[in-house]
């Protein structure tokens, strides 16, 4: 029982991750060391090239780490598997084949001994899950962008990867359309206790998605700087999201770091992350004291009043 919730809450596991692309260079990001709990939803958030995707491509297994571990359930992840999903921004999809035959392609890659009608069945209840039922049979080129968006999670979902890796998935839709799908996201995550690592460039959304939000420190020789724990109910919707008092205190806390700590001495050179927790309406930690949203910022590092990141 023990054994079993300490694989739990360090159902993935990366320790010490480095990469360096060139020998004569420094690396992009090194002593990258976090735990994601099994059923938890992590966002990554720094500035442009400090790694964040790499780190998603070696836990998806796409690029080998020049330095340190991924674990998922104890055991060493060394390349690409079914048990981890990826979202791209870019959806990825199968120009040729229709909504349905996309995802029945994938599931049936997971299983290959199902009945051609068992792969439909189960897809069809992704593409349900997904509000796209009415679109099943067409062609990608026939989808907006926000659809095609939909399939890539349905069909990530519809292979029932142990882990989903989504890099930026949202970035080039418009607010409107991004603000359904992540409803979505958040009712079938709480519905599958789906264990979710995302990349986003967008406090607000990390704020809404995220159990757990990793920030990383500028590169070359990016870091971990802070881990910071999200006071607000996993409850929690778009809607509503900003009457919770905890709300600024903590989107402050992101986008201060992202514009004034993120390039400093300290986040760069931290060994360990920093777990931050907010306490009651306040906070437990003297630096993540709620703040006015420090404006302007350095040209090259901007971070727009709708809290996202631009380089
Ligand atoms: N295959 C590669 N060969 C050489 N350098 C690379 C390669 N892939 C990435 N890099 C470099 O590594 C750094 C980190 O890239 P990465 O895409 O992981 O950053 P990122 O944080 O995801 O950036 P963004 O937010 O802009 O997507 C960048 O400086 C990039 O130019």
């Amino acid at each position: 029982m023990a054994t079993e919730t300490c694989v739990d809450a360090h159902f993935v596991k990366i320790e010490g991750l480095g990469k360096r692309y060139r020998a004569d260079q420094p690396p992009v990001f090194e002593g990258v060391s976090f735990s994601i709990a099994r059923g938890e939803f992590v966002c990554i958030i720094g500035h442009s090239g400090c790694g964040k995707t790499t780190i998603l491509n070696v836990l998806a297994g796409l690029e080998a780490p020049g330095e340190g571990y991924v674990f998922m359930a104890n055991r060493q992840l060394t390349g690409p598997g079914l048990d981890r999903g990826v979202v791209f921004q870019g959806h990825a999809l199968l120009p040729w084949l229709s909504v349905e035959d996309n995802i029945a392609f994938a599931v049936r890659a997971r299983h290959a001994d199902w009945s051609r009608r068992q792969v439909r069945e189960h897809g069809a209840r992704f593409i349900e899950m997904v509000g796209l039922a009415h679109a099943a049979r067409r062609k990608p080129a026939e989808l907006s962008g926000g659809m095609k968006q939909r399939v890539g999670i349905a069909r990530a979902f519809a292979v029932e990867p142990r882990m989903l890796l989504l890099d930026e998935p949202f970035g080039a839709l418009d607010a409107l359309t991004r603000g359904t799908i992540q409803d979505e996201l958040l009712r079938i995550c709480a519905a599958t206790r789906q264990t979710v690592f995302m990349i986003t460039h967008d406090v607000d959304e990390a704020i809404l998605l995220a159990d757990k939000i990793l920030l990383m420190s500028d590169g070359p020789r990016a870091r971990i700087a802070e881990i910071v724990v999200n006071p607000l109910p996993r409850t929690r919707q778009r809607e509503t999201l900003h009457h919770d008092p905890l709300f600024y205190g903590l989107r402050n806390h992101l986008v201060d770091f992202l514009v004034h700590r993120a390039a400093g001495a300290e986040a760069r050179s931290a060994t360990l992350p920093r777990l931050v927790q907010f306490a009651g309406e306040g906070t437990g930690d003297a630096s993540a004291e709620p703040g006015p949203v420090r404006m302007p910022v350095p040209a090259r590092r901007m971070v727009s009043a709708a809290g996202r990141v631009h380089s």
